[in-house]
Formats: structure tokens, sequence, C-alpha cells
């Protein structure tokens, strides 16, 4: 008879447009495992600090209030969803100013200990099948930068995804096509101070793991892509 594989964990990290979300969210379909965008919840914290008035430049000040704002995600691959304080998060999260302003915010001691904390506890409870674990107990695709480095160092599976600055660029300005921040030039401006923003921090940045598997997705389709990690999680798996 056969027996189902024991859940798995894996953790996707990377900078802005290496194909993190998407992969994420197509391989855990795929294997119908939960997933979990994190970079989602510096933006629902960042958003929340922006529409209470906080001064999201001064780190005393939001180190103060970072205990404030209720932040839930759903980890349904097919409908991801993020909430504050009860209300759907999902749309004013993706705004400029909150891209803007969420490598400050998410720089902060006390922001990456909040959402550090969640983001286990999300991850146990896929794993172990809890209440909240639309995966069923298969474990979960978590996507981030400090995932597999400091998040979840015990990850079954660790991907470190790359690729050029111009096809990132390329990729987020293709996304905001005729919307506010479309411009290829001014993109690849401020994706790239935002690398430098979160590689530079001092707590938890953005960084591979020594056992991350790196992937360049230059010159790859994100089909090839999501093959790619599908296969590794299932030698992971096998290995078991
Ligand atoms: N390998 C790829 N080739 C071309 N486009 C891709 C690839 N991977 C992702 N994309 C596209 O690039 C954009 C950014 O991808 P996303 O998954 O949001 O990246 P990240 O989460 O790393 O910021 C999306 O529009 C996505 O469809
Ligand atoms: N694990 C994480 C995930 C995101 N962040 C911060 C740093 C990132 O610039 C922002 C936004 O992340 P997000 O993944 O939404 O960014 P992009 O999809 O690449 O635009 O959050 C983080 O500090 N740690």
């Amino acid at each position: 008879m056969q027996t189902a594989p024991a859940p798995v964990i894996v953790a996707i990290d990377g900078p802005s447009g290496t194909g993190k979300s998407s992969t994420s969210k197509a391989v855990a379909a795929e294997l119908g495992l939960s997933y979990l965008d994190t970079g989602a919840q510096y933006r629902a914290i960042t958003w929340w600090m922006l529409s209470n008035g906080i001064d999201v430049e001064d780190p005393a000040a939001v180190a103060a209030a970072a205990g404030k704002p209720m932040i839930v995600s759903g980890t349904d691959p097919a409908l991801p969803t993020i909430s504050v304080d009860g209300e759907d998060a999902s749309g004013p999260i993706r705004t400029q100013e909150v891209t803007a302003a969420v490598s400050a915010v998410s720089a902060v001691a006390e922001v990456r200990a909040r959402i550090t904390g969640l983001q286990r506890s999300i991850a146990a409870e896929a794993a172990e099948g809890g209440p909240s674990a639309e995966g069923k107990g298969r474990g979960i695709v978590v996507e981030g930068r400090d995932i597999g480095s400091t998040v979840l160092p015990d990850a079954d599976l660790k991907i470190f995804l790359t690729a050029s600055p111009e096809a990132r660029a390329a990729r987020r300005s293709g996304e905001l096509r005729g919307k506010e921040g479309a411009d290829l030039a001014a993109t690849q401006a401020a994706l790239l101070k935002r690398d430098t923003a979160d590689s530079s921090r001092k707590t938890s940045p953005l960084k591979k793991a020594d056992d991350a598997v790196e992937v360049d997705t230059t010159e790859l389709t994100l089909e090839q892509v999501v093959e790619c990690v599908v296969t590794l999680v299932k030698e992971k798996q096998l290995a078991e």
C-alpha cells in the first residue's frame, strides 16, 4: 500500500521579480501544499503603519506600534488572502506608497520578531495539519527573503531564485503596464534600491542560506522553474 509522503517544508527566497510568488503558488498547487507569501505580511504591517499615521522613517515609532495590527494570512495557493484587523488588505498592500515604505518598516527588529513568529506558527500548523492548514498537513511553500536563512532554517528544501536586474525589471514593469510606476528604467532603479536596503539591513537580511539550491531564472520560463522545484521536492520526499 502506498503511504502519503511526510509533510514537507519548502523555503523559496530571492530578490524582487525573480519569480518567487508565481513559482511558489504553482509548486504548492501542484503538490497539494499550503502557500505563504511573507512579503505580503510585511506589506500589510507597512500599510497599517501608513494608515495609522506612524512615521515609517522613525524606527522607534514603528517598533512601538509593531504589536498592534492583527495580520491573518490565508494559505490556499489558489486563493491566498491577507487581512489586517479583519479588513481585506490584498489591494492596498500593492500600492507604490507601500512598496516605497516596506523596506524601512521591515528592517525594524520588533517588526521582524512579530512577523517571524507568525510565519513559524503558520508553517508548523501546515506541517501538522492544524485548523488553518488548507494543505491538510502535507506541508507548505513559504516565500520571502530570509526564510531559509532565519525563519525556517530546518526547511526540507531551500531554493534561492535569482535573475538579471534587466529581466526582473522587465517582468515587474510588464505587470504594471499602463499603471502608476510602469516605466522600465524607474522600475529597475526602485527594485535595485529595495534589494540594497533588504540585503544590507542588520536584522535578518535578504541572503542565500548556505544549503540553498540557487536557480537563475533569467533564461527560464516560469513553467521550467516550477518543474525544476517540483522535481527537487519529489526527490527530497523520496529520500525521506
Ligand atoms: N521565469 C519567468 N520568466 C518570465 N516571467 C516570469 C518568470 N517568473 C515569474 N515571471 C513573471 O514575473 C513577474 C514577477 O514574478 P513574481 O512571482 O511576482 O516575483 P517575486 O515574487 O520574486 O517578486 C510576474 O508577472 C510573473 O508572472
Ligand atoms: N521574508 C521577507 C519578505 C519580505 N520582506 C520585505 C522586503 C521586501 O522588499 C518587502 C516586500 O516583499 P515582496 O515579496 O512583496 O516584494 P516583491 O514581490 O518582490 O515586490 O518585504 C522581508 O523583509 N522579509
